[in-house]
């Protein structure tokens, strides 16, 4: 089985990449590659820089090429949900592009011909990730995420989107991971650890929770692997 993790931003993967220890690198299309494996299974590991152009692009890369069969996508997000604090899990069950706009034709926000607003994730992979929370006692959310190409850092932003998607958290490449494994028919999860709140002081927040939320979710995705 080969399973690819990714993540967007460099700190998303470093902690997969320290406790895997040795690992082979491949560069292709402005991106490097990690492949290792662990438990019988094939890894490859990579971070597609932000975004939901270099998330698309990874995403395919990992599967057409290098033949990942299943994809778990590991990183931060901003809470949108007032029950979510910095350092909580949120498993996605569903993802919509809260930027996708051609409303001026009657259309949903989010929708496009041919598309849907939402691309539900995979079950299997989502249970998994509730039954290794479960004996973790690990809090943690099943929500919805609304990904755009934005930091969203402001009040008004984040309650249009929390509204219009009833969304729970926002990143910016979930939902575009979501678009290519769904076409792709490659089960996939996307896993995010708060890390600010998408306000005024979300960016303060960011730089301070970047990193211990980003090895929170990156140390939940192992150990998901180990269930797997
Ligand atoms: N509120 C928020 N709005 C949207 N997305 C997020 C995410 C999730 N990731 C983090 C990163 C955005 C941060 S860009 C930082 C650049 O620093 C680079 C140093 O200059 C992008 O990959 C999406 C956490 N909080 C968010």
């Amino acid at each position: 089985m080969k399973i690819a993790i990714m993540g967007a931003m460099v700190e998303e993967i470093t902690p997969l990449l320290e406790f895997f220890g040795k690992y082979e690198t491949i560069e292709h299309a402005k991106n490097r590659y990690y492949t290792t494996s662990y438990k019988g299974m094939d890894l490859v590991i990579a971070y597609s820089k932000i975004g939901k152009v270099n998330a698309s692009l990874t995403a395919s890369t990992l599967i057409e090429k290098f033949g990942a069969q299943k994809l778990l996508f590991s990183g931060v997000a901003g809470a949108l949900n007032p029950s979510l604090k910095v350092g909580d899990l949120l498993v996605a069950t569903k993802l919509a592009q809260h930027d996708l706009d051609i409303t001026a034709f009657g259309h949903p926000h989010g929708y496009v011909p041919e598309g849907s607003v939402y691309v539900e994730t995979d079950k299997a992979l989502t249970s998994l990730a509730k039954k290794v929370a479960f004996a973790q006692k690990i809090p943690l959310l099943e929500g919805i995420i609304a990904t755009g190409d934005q930091f969203i850092c402001d009040g008004v932003k984040k309650e249009w989107i929390h509204t219009t998607f009833n969304a729970d958290a926002t990143e910016m490449e979930g939902a575009s991971v979501a678009v290519v494994c769904d076409a792709l028919n490659v089960p996939f999860c996307v896993l995010r650890a708060i890390s600010d709140a998408a306000d005024m002081d979300a960016g303060f927040s960011f730089d301070e929770f970047l990193v211990s939320s980003a090895k929170e979710s990156a140390q939940f995705i192992i150990a998901m692997l180990d269930e797997l």
